[in-house]
């Protein structure tokens, strides 16, 4: 912690070094291309690219005051309040032994306050603009070789493309097109007929603001490339499923991953930016006084607010930390629920639906303060919720955000310190939505996703996979071993998941709820409260005992028994 503080305490001395050496240079000038924050925004004018969406048109440049007014000073870091993991609805008043002291402790001083957490969500430029889009969107289908899909089919993947269009509001979809290549990974990514065939139609289709191309992602050169050539934005699956993530974000944790996966798109769009300032003969020059070019300067104040953000981020994960000894030390099996978010399919006039995590943890735990939605990406934060299993056992479920296939591991990792917490689950239990035709692909890329998070063989081996929404599938009966059918929904098969999720959680924790009688003048009492997790006291005055129930690991047992043999 010292360490941490001082070292923290450097970085806000350095950085307030730069800012004292920067506001002596007298002539000192720069652009703010990406609206980030700059200590010395009073000295300077700033300008911003405004990129017209018209036919054809070319950037311009021109004075950006709103920058300037929207750029401040580096404040001093602070760290996160813990309300992110436990909401602070009340997840944590559900769960036994949770008390105020426990918050007190996970309290800090140190904590950033929301507004601190705004400023760095709002003055990163959104990487897909405001407002409403009519999207043309283009799939690169490759019809055979290694980068060929086997698991699923182009027009599964146009669907899930349009269902990440469509659950933007005031998005739609204007056209499509599914396009053979067998050059997905040149600039172009079209062959040259091909592409010509592709920006004849865009240019036929009236009223389209957008090109989504459905690739992971897009080099800066082929995004520039296109943008040229269709005359209006283009985007890719990163950038698009992040626009949802940010508008979904509501917690200060949410936001930060959200801006720290943002940086890349911005370190591309200002290479793009100042490449165009280049050939205009402005972004290479060097700012007077200073050293440093314009591009130089932007890629720093990028840098910078990396390292914030990052920095903002490794506490919350060291308060992840300390939360979860907690929840170690009282002895509560963790069970983490993971899946695939589906996008692309309709249930009637439900619109899209997910596999169900939140729906199954509310039936399991039932926790009216949980919220299922029809809205991809609906949790992005890591919450817990409490649960009593058959043998009263109480678990934590931990639901989770949920996978979408060809995503980047960069926006995986920025959600890291959230899903840090699965790899030190004691279960993980994979929900599958049994329903949607692409189900397999989907249980595969789960499994893919996992792998990359490096979790525990012994974890990887133990998956409960959990078959939802048989209720949408006639008489339906699971021919894989080692998984469930369920409808979380319809509350079918939940009885029989408690009884494997106890069985798995004893087999890896080795954990058993016990009932023992104590003797009140004993120490047995508080060392119960110590060592295991005690669930229930009932007191018998008469005789000075009470019987105990308590979830206690056989080692644990062991020790109790020879400390209290003679009682
Ligand atoms: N028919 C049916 N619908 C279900 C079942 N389980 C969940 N749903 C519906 O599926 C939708 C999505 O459920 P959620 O629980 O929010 O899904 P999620 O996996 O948590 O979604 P994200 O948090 O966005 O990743 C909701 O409309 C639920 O009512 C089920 O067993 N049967
Ligand atoms: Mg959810």
């Amino acid at each position: 912690m010292k360490y941490f503080i001082s070292s923290t305490r450097l970085f806000t001395k350095r950085i307030y070094s730069w800012y004292v050496e920067f506001r002596q240079k007298p002539d000192y000038q720069t652009g703010n291309l990406l609206n980030l924050p700059t200590p010395y925004k009073c000295q300077r004018r700033a300008y911003h690219v405004n990129q017209s969406h018209q036919h054809g048109s070319r950037r311009r440049l021109r004075s950006n005051t709103a920058a300037l007014q929207s750029s401040r000073p580096f404040l001093p870091l602070r760290a996160f309040s813990l309300s992110t993991h436990l909401q602070k609805r009340g997840d944590d008043h559900n769960i036994p032994g949770s008390d105020s002291h426990d918050r007190e402790d996970e309290d800090d001083d140190e904590d950033i306050d929301d507004s601190e957490v705004d400023q760095l969500f709002q003055q990163q430029v959104p990487t897909v603009g405001e407002g409403d889009h009519r999207i043309f969107i283009v799939h690169p289908d490759v019809k055979w070789g290694t980068r060929k899909q086997y698991l699923t089919t182009a027009d599964l993947m146009m669907a899930e493309a349009v269902g990440l269009v469509n659950t933007l509001q005031n998005w739609s979809v204007i056209d499509k097109m599914i396009l053979s290549t067998k050059t997905p990974e040149k600039k172009m990514i079209f062959g040259k007929g091909n592409f010509q065939t592709l920006t004849d139609r865009i240019r036929r289709t009236p009223g389209v603001t957008a090109v989504f191309v459905n690739v992971e992602r897009l080099t800066p050169a082929s995004e520039k490339e296109f943008e040229s050539a269709w005359g209006v934005k283009v985007f890719d699956r990163y950038s698009i499923v992040l626009h949802i993530f940010r508008c979904n974000a509501k917690t200060k944790e949410a936001k930060l991953q959200i801006s720290l996966a943002e940086i890349p798109l911005l370190r591309s769009r200002l290479r793009n930016e100042v490449a165009n300032l280049d050939q205009q003969g402005g972004g290479s020059r060097y700012i007077m006084g200073s050293g440093e070019t314009l591009l130089e300067v932007q890629q720093r104040l990028l840098k910078e607010r990396e390292l914030k953000i990052r920095s903002a981020l490794e506490r919350l994960r060291r308060k992840r930390h300390l939360l979860r000894s907690h929840r170690k030390h009282r002895d509560f099996p963790i069970i983490s629920v993971m899946g695939y978010t589906n996008c692309g399919k309709r249930q009637g006039s439900m619109g899209y639906t997910n596999c169900g995590k939140t729906t199954l943890i509310k039936a399991l735990t039932g926790d009216v303060a949980l919220q299922p939605r029809d809205q991809l990406f609906a949790t992005l934060d890591v919450t817990v919720h409490a649960g009593t299993l058959p043998s009263h056992m109480t678990v934590l479920y931990v639901d989770t955000i949920g996978f979408l296939s060809q995503l980047p591991h960069q926006l995986i990792d920025s959600f890291s310190a959230t899903l840090e917490d699965v790899t030190h689950s004691d279960l993980i239990v994979h929900v599958r939505d049994i329903s949607h035709p692409e189900t397999l692909n989907q249980k595969v890329n789960v499994l893919n996703v996992l792998k990359n998070l490096q979790i525990p063989e012994r974890l990887m081996n133990s998956i409960i996979e959990v078959h939802n929404k048989i209720d949408l599938v006639d008489s339906y009966e699971s021919s894989e071993p080692n998984s469930l059918a369920i409808s979380a929904l319809r509350q079918q098969g939940l009885e029989e998941l408690k009884m494997e999720l106890q069985k798995a959680i004893v087999t890896n924790t080795g954990k058993q709820v016990m009932t023992l009688t104590v003797d009140l003048c004993s120490s047995q009492l508080s060392w119960l409260y110590k060592e295991a997790t005690v669930q229930e006291v009932d007191v018998n005055p008469d005789q000075g005992s009470a019987v105990v129930k308590v979830i206690m690991s056989a080692a644990a047992f062991g020790r109790y028994r020879k400390m209290f043999q003679s009682c």
